[in-house]
């Protein structure tokens, strides 16, 4: 296998020190190949962001390691998190807030590689190459955001992350507040990039449909410790954990039938909960709201296990496999 774009390993991340707290991210760890996206999917507060922010440096790691092309980033010092900077580079989900008003694009394309301390010519070639790989017209490049829509300032984010020529870009629920059509531009100019820049992908999402779209790899979380990761056609058509299981079935769909019995199984699995349940069990974190769970699950962490398309971590996946099949 070719070197990861993007390596994280055991992370172990907290938010304040009180005792008894449990950590927000658990022990997760993937890679990202160049020219691939992992989806991160999860429920609300099940910590997808933490993990982003960790990688971006946002978020101090409490244990674990972050590489990023062969550089450990873990604790990688400010300057070297600046050269990291370069390779590494991240699109967030509100277009609204993340441009600053006071700014054309063009300075706002400018503004990374001025930090960067690029020769100021080139920073304005790099500017309008980004507009033009992101598909926005060139006087774009004068306009204040508050000029453009929704989905063409998410164009904007997008080659604000490309103009530096990174490696790998965290997009953190890029399209969630974009609607249908915008949203189905936007991921097919995400695939687009992707393939032909070879760049690394983590894409963010509470939408399974979505992540099914531009995921290649999907892991799933659930209070910071992953559930079962895979092939994103094996975990989102033929999952194997029974959390991944209720939240394929609580995906979000238009019939007004299917809606009903989704809400039915996210009410019968307590899915939408995700961040305001007590301290975690010592076991599997699903355990508590689990319809197969014994003992065994309330007191023993389940490791991750399966298949070369697939990996599960549950106790029962035996049981699970009998019960879809009953189904
Ligand atoms: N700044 C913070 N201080 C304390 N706890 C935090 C902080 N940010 C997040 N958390 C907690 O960490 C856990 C994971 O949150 P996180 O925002 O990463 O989840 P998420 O899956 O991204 O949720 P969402 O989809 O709602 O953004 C939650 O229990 C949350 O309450």
């Amino acid at each position: 296998m070719t070197q990861p774009a993007l390596s994280v390993r055991d992370l172990v991340v907290h938010y304040g020190r009180r005792r008894g707290t449990p950590p927000a991210i658990n022990g997760v760890g993937f890679d990202i190949a160049p020219g691939e996206t992992l989806g991160l999917v999860g429920e609300s507060g099940s910590g997808k962001s933490t993990i982003g922010k960790a990688i971006l440096g946002l978020q101090a790691a409490s244990s674990g390691s972050i590489t990023l092309n062969g550089t450990d980033i873990t604790t990688a010092s400010l300057r070297r998190r600046r050269v990291s900077a370069v390779h590494l580079r991240a699109v967030f989900q509100d277009p609204y807030s993340s441009l600053n008003p006071t700014l054309t694009i063009g300075q706002t394309l400018v503004e990374p590689l001025r930090v960067l301390r690029v020769p100021k010519q080139e920073q304005w070639l790099r500017a309008r190459d980004a507009l033009e790989a992101v598909g926005l017209p060139a006087d774009a490049i004068d306009r204040y955001p508050a000029r453009l829509s929704g989905g063409q300032r998410q164009r904007v984010a997008i080659a604000r992350a490309l103009v530096c020529d990174p490696k790998v870009i965290v997009l953190d629920e890029p399209v969630s507040a974009l609607d249908l059509s915008t949203q189905a531009q936007v991921l097919n100019l995400l695939a687009d990039l992707r393939d032909q820049r070879q760049l690394a992908l983590l894409f963010i999402a509470h939408d399974l449909g979505v992540v099914r779209f531009l995921s290649q790899r999907v892991v799933v979380l659930y209070r910071g410790q992953v559930m079962e990761e895979g092939d994103a056609e094996a975990v989102t058509q033929d999952p194997r954990h029974p959390y991944t299981v209720a939240l394929t079935a609580a995906a979000p769909v238009p019939h007004p039938a299917q809606q009903a019995r989704r809400r039915a199984a996210r009410e019968a699995l307590g899915i939408g909960a995700a961040g305001t349940a007590a301290a975690a069990p010592a076991g599997c974190p699903f355990a508590n709201r689990c319809p197969l769970a014994v003992d065994r699950c309330r007191t023993e962490r389940p490791p991750l296990t399966g298949t070369g398309h697939a990996s599960a971590a549950c106790h029962r996946l035996d049981e699970a496999a009998a019960l879809r099949a009953s189904r």
